[in-house]
């Protein structure tokens, strides 16, 4: 008998989620039936997602929304050997029992030298959001500047790789001195602190007098506001978040888009990555080669034990990552 340790929404979040929000249970796994497996997590990630899904999907006691790279341990399915890697969506668990349906093997070629908490980041979810929005919503074209922001997290510091990859120019913008030194060790051609510059205007026509191609759009609220103004004439928007409203109790009031998109005859188009669910296998092999090649830089906070995850969330919603936000077991 294996014993799982999970943690349960306990009170639905009002503004900022808090620990007590939360509530870390134990539960008795039975013994696995014909066709099934027993997995325990290895990593687990913390997304802005689980905020605003949280409130739409779960009820107060369910077990937060996941995804984690977790161990096989126990196999009663012949397609599943035991010791093998796999991407599962299981919620915030130690131990698990699935039917194999819906877990997806680590790729065949995953090297043995990288992390494989990768595959919830740059080689992932995350990374597949970055690929299939620059170039399927933004359709970002040689020579463009592109603009992102939440630029160090796991979306923003791929988008702006790979828009260098693509022969861009790339601004980014994040919120600390050590994110933005990082910004451009890896690449970006001009990057600043949102909070610490005196004008966000000013500052985004600085890095980009002649405006902007592209604009990868991770936080929404007032930077998007202000950013709109600065596209250049038939820009492209991708919304990809909105994280600076996920914690909002009362909804944020405009400006309001419509002029600058008339006068600039801007594209503005909201996505979800799993629209391209068809060609993931595509984006993650693009991925994963970049990373090997060493074209792709990663970096990742990892915070230590199960028992944290409630404060990792927070903390990444707070900002206090750099790259991914993963948790070990
Ligand atoms: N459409 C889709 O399919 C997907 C969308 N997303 C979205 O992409 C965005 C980035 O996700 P992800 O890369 O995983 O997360 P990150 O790794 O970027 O972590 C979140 C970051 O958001 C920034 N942030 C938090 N609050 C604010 C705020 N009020 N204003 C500005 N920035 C803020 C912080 O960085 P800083 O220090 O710079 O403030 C923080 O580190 C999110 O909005 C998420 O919902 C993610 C995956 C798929
Ligand atoms: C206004 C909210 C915008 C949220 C944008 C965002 O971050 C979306 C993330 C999804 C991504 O595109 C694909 C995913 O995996 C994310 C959502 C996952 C929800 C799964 C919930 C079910 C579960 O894990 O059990």
């Amino acid at each position: 008998m294996v014993t799982a340790k999970v943690w349960v929404l306990k009170k639905h979040f009002e503004g900022f989620p808090k620990p007590s929000d939360f509530d870390l249970k134990k539960i008795e796994l039975p013994n696995l039936k014909d066709g099934e497996l027993l997995l325990e997590s290895v990593f687990l990630s913390v997304d802005p997602y689980m905020r605003p899904y949280s409130r739409r999907d779960m009820k107060e006691g369910d077990i937060m929304i996941g995804t984690q790279v977790a161990r096989i341990v126990e196999s009663k399915n012949p397609a599943f050997t035991v010791g093998a890697f796999v991407v599962a969506r299981s919620g915030w668990r130690t131990h698990f029992i699935s039917d194999g349906k819906d877990l997806q093997l680590l790729p065949s070629n995953w090297p043995e030298s990288l992390p494989k908490s990768l595959a919830l980041g740059t080689v992932g979810m995350p990374g597949l959001t970055a690929y299939f929005g620059l170039l399927e919503v933004c359709k970002m074209k040689p020579g463009e500047t592109v603009l992102v922001n939440a630029a160090a997290g796991a979306v923003g510091s791929v988008v702006g790789q790979l828009a260098k990859i693509g022969g861009c120019k790339v601004v980014g913008c994040a919120g600390s001195g050590e994110k933005v030194a990082y910004l451009k060790k890896i690449g970006f051609d001009e990057a600043f602190n949102y909070k610490t510059v005196t004008s966000l205007d000013e500052a985004l026509r600085k890095a980009s007098p002649d405006g902007y191609d592209c604009f990868f759009d991770n936080v929404g609220g007032e930077f998007a506001s202000i950013a709109i103004n600065h596209m250049k004439k038939y820009g492209r928007i991708a919304v990809c978040g909105a994280i600076s409203q996920y914690n909002d109790s009362v909804p944020q009031q405009g400006p309001y888009v419509q002029v600058p998109m008339i006068f600039k005859e801007l594209q503005m188009e909201g996505f979800i990555v799993t629209r391209w669910s068809n060609r993931r296998e595509e984006g993650l092999n693009a991925l994963l080669k970049w990373v090997v090649e060493g074209k792709v830089k990663y970096h990742e906070q990892v915070t230590e034990g199960f028992e944290n995850m409630p404060m990792a969330f927070i903390g990444m919603l707070k900002g206090e990552n750099l790259g991914k936000a993963i948790v070990k077991v």
